[in-house]
């Protein structure tokens, strides 16, 4: 029997993205609204208390709008917008930061997916908290840069005008009061003390993301040199399918470079003093879509990788 899927917001960015990856599912069925109801209140209650599992692909006011509408108690939501990410009566969808939090995952109703910034600085950060290679106390800092999928459908018209200024060609910082949405869960599943200091940048190129992280030894609670921190975060993720680590030769690192694939690369780069963790992958897929169907999967028992690469 095939599992039951409804996405609210199937023709945004997001949705359209996990439509795609859902169509070729062989475990689900997906539920389409029509058109002209899809923001139809009535209708989209009732689809959703029928399926097995509801994605919200929708801003935060009308995600949190869209929970009131389930009253079916077996029905999971997954909720990839900002609204829930640090509820914690919601499960945090990132399966790979321990073996409990995918148990816990497994058998929530209620997932908030990642932050597609906050997925590269917790899969970067994460581990050096939990393997006590730096105290809560660590002054982070971190830029991330940004494909302008990652603004939704308005930032991809804005850029993709005929008629768009000058400035859209060059990388473009954004969030400079330092109150970016993704400062919270960052803050809060890592468990630091206090938010890094943030500067996502999007550039003129439609998806990828790598988020950088800096790091000085000096600073670390243990001495401990990059080839034996790289060993340390390769052992920290062994059992992952999607998240690797690597290192550069050429010097360079595209953050295209993992678009359309659920993977996260973490280079560990530098010298024993400074040392940086990048993470690269794809804001629509490990920061958004992707990861969300790896948390469907775990839901519905199925194998993680399922219709994934
Ligand atoms: N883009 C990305 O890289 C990522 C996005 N996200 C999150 O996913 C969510 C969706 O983002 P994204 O896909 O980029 O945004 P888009 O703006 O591309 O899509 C949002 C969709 O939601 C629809 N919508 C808005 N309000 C309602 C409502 N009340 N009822 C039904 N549908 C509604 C919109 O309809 P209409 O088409 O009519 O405007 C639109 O199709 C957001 O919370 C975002 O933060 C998460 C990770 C990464
Ligand atoms: C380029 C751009 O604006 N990107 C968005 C992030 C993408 C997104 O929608 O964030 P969520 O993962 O929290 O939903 C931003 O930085 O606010």
């Amino acid at each position: 029997m095939k599992h039951k899927i409804f996405i609210d917001g199937q023709v945004g960015t997001t949705g359209l993205q996990l439509r795609q990856r859902l169509e070729h599912h062989p475990n689900i069925e997906l539920m389409l609204i029509s058109e002209e109801l899809r923001k139809d209140e009535t209708e989209r209650k009732r689809l959703m208390n029928r399926a097995d599992v509801v994605f919200l692909c929708l801003p935060d006011a009308a995600a949190k709008e869209a929970v009131t509408l389930v009253e079916n108690p077996e029905v999971c939501i997954i909720d990839a917008s900002t609204a829930h990410r640090t509820n914690p009566l919601w499960t945090y969808g990132f399966p790979e930061l321990s073996p409990r939090l995918k148990e816990e995952i497994a058998k929530s109703k209620r997932i908030a997916n990642p932050g597609c910034h906050a997925t590269g600085f917790i899969a970067a950060v994460y581990p050096l908290v939990k393997l006590g290679i730096v105290s809560p106390d660590y002054p982070f800092s971190a830029h991330s840069i940004t494909g302008y999928s990652g603004g939704g459908k308005g930032m991809i018209q804005e850029y993709e005008a005929a008629d768009r200024s000058i400035a859209y060609e060059s990388p473009r910082q954004y969030a400079l009061s330092q109150a970016h949405k993704h400062l919270p869960e960052m803050q809060y599943i890592t468990g630091l003390s206090a938010p890094p200091v943030f500067s996502p940048i999007v550039c003129d190129f439609y998806r990828g993301m790598e988020t950088c992280v800096p790091l000085q030894s000096r600073l670390f609670s243990k001495k401990i040199t990059k080839a034996e921190l790289t060993l340390l975060i390769e052992d920290f993720y062994k059992e992952s399918s999607f998240i690797k680590i690597a290192h550069e030769e050429s010097g360079f690192l595209p953050s295209n470079l993992m678009a359309d694939s659920n993977g996260l690369i973490l280079y560990i780069e530098g010298n024993d003093e400074q040392i940086t963790i990048t993470s690269v992958f794809d804001n629509l897929g490990k920061g958004a879509s992707g990861a969300a169907v790896q948390n469907m999967n775990i839901v519905l028992g199925l194998d993680e990788t399922e219709s994934l690469i």
